[in-house]
């Protein structure tokens, strides 16, 4: 309708942007798991797909853990966020391995946000441990370990989100 401002999706909210490229992303999950070292052993990794896949691929390898389930939850359309939908929970499996509520099982997911997808699979295990590579103020308090905290109007990139593309220099008006 004329005169209404129009809905900002997440990124717009967000404002600032945070690109992350695929070395920068490698170096800080190497970094979470040097802390998750000092935290374990840890009988599995369950990953919060899509996002937690290649992290939980790295630390699985670091830490030397074979097993790897995922819990698939999708929220955002790009950045706009919705109803949480669970597409898949944790497999039996993985579930017997952490006792029923996860002790000694490791969560791990690409960032936090609002904190509304860690707090749903927090609910499932309670006594896992919850790591993300990243973290924003809503969603900090949900975290176990985490490596770098950005504000909470950052829009994180991810390298297998983006691509190199050309960028105008400054003096022709790019910001
Ligand atoms: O703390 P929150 O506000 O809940 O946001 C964090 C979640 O949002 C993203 O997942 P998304 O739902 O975009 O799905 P994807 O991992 O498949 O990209 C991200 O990977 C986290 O899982
Ligand atoms: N790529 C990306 N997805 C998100 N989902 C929730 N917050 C973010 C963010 O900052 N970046
Ligand atoms: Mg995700």
């Amino acid at each position: 309708m004329a005169g209404e401002a129009p809905e900002l999706n997440a990124q717009e909210k967000a404002g600032k942007a945070f690109p992350v490229s695929w070395d920068q992303f490698h170096r800080d999950c190497r970094a979470l798991t040097w802390r998750l070292n000092e935290v374990g052993p840890f009988h599995a990794v369950i990953a919060i797909t899509r996002g937690g896949l290649v992290p939980a691929a790295i630390v699985a390898r670091e830490l030397g853990v074979r097993v790897i389930d995922t819990v698939c939850i999708a929220s955002y359309d790009h950045d706009k966020q919705g109803e949480l939908q669970v597409l898949k929970g944790i497999s039996e499996q993985a579930m017997n391995l952490g006792g029923g509520t996860g002790k000694g099982l490791l969560i791990v997911d690409d960032l936090v946000d609002t904190g509304k997808t860690g707090r749903l699979v927090r609910e499932m295990l309670p006594d896992a441990h919850f790591a993300t590579v990243y973290a924003k103020p809503k969603g900090r308090p949900l975290v176990d370990t985490f490596i770098t905290e950005v504000s909470q109007d950052t829009w994180i990139f991810f390298p297998w989100d983006t691509a190199l593309s050309y960028h105008p220099p400054l003096r022709d008006g790019a910001a």
